[in-house]
């Protein structure tokens, strides 16, 4: 039987919501005869925000909360940014639904300097992210990189309260909550790559609830789901967590797939680069291919740290 309302499970950060509200519309759009309702709460990954999210645990924190909430059946599915979902999904749980992929690129924010080059000389740019601060050291090796953890408006206040000169951001985020204008310019790929999954909006739900995934199946996009498939292989393949930096990218044309992969050392600023293209029925394939690349390059040092 089809279900007739549809309970989502969402953290409360306004990024969080926002999503799950996107979702909710889509699906009310698609299904005119489906309750949606939203589930919000609190995860463990929201309450520690003193801590760097590496020393925590990682990400499965932020899912946790709401995994136990569909298995309890308090929800039906929970949505979530693809970048914060670990490399390896729980046992029992499937992405029935990726959503088309926004902008994938970084934002650079200041309100003093347009661009990163045109920081001045040893200026403070906050974020926590390894992937960020091994590509910020190797652009810039003079800068500062202090540690900024927190949702999309805190980082904004502490940048806006004088702490730093400049934050990376992820654009797609800063879109969807209003705040284009905040872009003082994108750091965009080739040259600087974002987190594999990043800017892609997914659909988590129990792998036993075919009828919950049929509901869903309309707003899932091919092109992101080969894209992702792709970097989450390579990410996975690299042992991927938040306490490693990786980038990853990949597009999808006609003829086929274009992977670039990046393992960074955030203390030097030391990149190794690999890229290859493959074919649309083998993504996870030339995820492992890009993956082994940059172990035959020396990877394996920097992921162990
Ligand atoms: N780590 C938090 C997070 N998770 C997803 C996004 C952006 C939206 C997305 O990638 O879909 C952000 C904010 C940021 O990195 O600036």
């Amino acid at each position: 039987m089809s279900p007739t309302t549809l309970r989502i499970a969402t953290r409360q950060s306004a990024l969080a919501l926002w999503q799950a509200e996107h979702v909710a519309s889509l699906l009310r759009a698609a299904h005119p005869d489906l309750r949606v309702e939203l589930v919000p709460m609190t995860t463990r990954g929201d309450e520690i925000l003193d801590k760097p999210l590496a020393a925590i645990g990682g990400k499965g924190l932020f899912l946790k909360e709401l995994e136990v909430a569909m298995l309890d059946g308090r929800a039906d599915l929970a949505v979530h940014s693809l970048k914060d979902m670990p490399a390896e999904l729980e046992a029992g749980f499937a992405l029935p639904a990726i959503l088309p992929r926004a902008d994938p690129a970084d934002a650079f924010v200041s309100n003093t300097s347009a661009d990163l080059a045109a920081l001045p000389q040893g200026a403070r740019v906050g974020t926590s992210s390894l992937r960020r601060q091994a590509q910020l050291r190797a652009a810039r090796p003079d800068l500062q990189l202090l540690d900024l953890r927190g949702n999309v408006g805190t980082r904004l206040a502490k940048l806006d309260n004088g702490d730093y000169d400049a934050i990376v951001l992820a654009c797609a985020g800063l879109e969807r909550l209003g705040l284009h204008q905040r872009i003082r310019s994108r750091l965009v790929a080739p040259a600087w790559l974002p987190a594999p999954g990043q800017a892609a909006i997914v659909v988590e739900a129990r792998v036993q609830r075919a009828a919950v995934h049929e509901r869903l199946a309309v707003l899932d996009d091919a092109e992101t789901r080969l894209a992702v498939s792709a970097e989450r292989a390579m990410n996975h393949a690299l042992g991927g967590s938040c306490t490693v930096p990786v980038g990853a990218w990949c597009t999808v044309a006609e003829h086929g797939l274009h992977l670039r992969g990046m393992v960074g050392e955030a203390a030097t600023g030391r990149l190794l680069l690999a890229e290859a293209t493959g074919t649309h029925d083998q993504p996870e394939a030339l995820g492992l291919q890009v993956a082994e690349m940059l172990f035959a390059q020396g990877a394996r040092a920097l992921l162990e740290g």
